[in-house]
């Protein structure tokens, strides 16, 4: 199957920005990129980075400056099916969990996100059209049920956590298995265990 990997290049993470400076979201964007790629490959696929602008990669990188939905959209239209798309942003993810999403039989096979959005798709009908921001995971099952579509929803904790918050960050320090934990352990962050809950913390004189 060949699968899309939308990535941002110039602005990503703006929501991360109380923890982040502009060059920190930049290499923390990568790094979670870099760990997506390498589940993908693991997962046996050969991913597209349908990225904003030029980066030195190792996987195939398509540049379309256009804004996320319609990039997308242009993609599945442009190829046969099936098609999926999984977004660079996951934290968590690993091979096994992309299989199950894979795997799963349906037209249209959404692994919704924390927050209402969707993280990963597979489109096994090409006149299906993504529509992001916003509900997206409710939207997107809308939208395929509407032209009859059969609508299938992964249940995935590793492909339901997008890193958009600064909360998302600690599960990432608490879960993660990929290169983004280490990237986040070497920039200061760790989970403080003093209190009732665990929550973020960074070391200021690693940052
Ligand atoms: N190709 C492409 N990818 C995008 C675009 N905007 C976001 N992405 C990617 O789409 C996925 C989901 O992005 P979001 O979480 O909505 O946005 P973000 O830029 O990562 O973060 P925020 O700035 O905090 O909204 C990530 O993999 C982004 O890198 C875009 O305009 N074009
Ligand atoms: C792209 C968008 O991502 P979010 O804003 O939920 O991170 C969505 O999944 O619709």
């Amino acid at each position: 199957m060949q699968v899309l990997v939308p990535y941002d290049v110039q602005e990503p993470k703006t929501r991360l920005s109380a923890v982040f400076d502009a060059n920190q979201r930049q290499a923390f964007s990568r790094v979670m990129l870099d760990d997506v790629l390498r589940s993908l490959h693991k997962a046996g696929h050969d991913p597209i980075v349908l990225a904003t602008a030029a980066i030195d990669c190792e996987s195939s990188v398509i540049i379309d400056e256009r804004p996320l939905t319609v990039a997308v959209n242009g993609e599945i239209d442009a190829r046969d099916p099936p098609t999926g798309v999984v977004m660079a942003d996951l934290g968590l993810v690993t091979a096994g969990a992309l299989n199950r999403l894979f795997e799963t039989p349906g037209d249209v096979v959404i692994a919704p996100g924390v927050g209402g959005g969707t993280n990963a798709l597979v489109v096994r009908e090409s006149a299906f059209q993504v529509d992001y921001h916003g509900l997206s995971f409710r939207d997107h099952c809308a939208a395929a049920r509407q032209k009859g579509y059969e609508v299938s929803v992964v249940d995935s904790f590793r492909l339901a956590m997008d890193v958009d918050e600064p909360d998302n960050i600690l599960e990432v320090l608490l879960h993660g298995e990929g290169c983004a934990r280490e990237w986040l352990t070497n920039s200061g962050a760790s989970v403080d265990q003093t209190g009732d809950e665990p929550t973020l913390s960074f070391s200021e004189e690693l940052e």
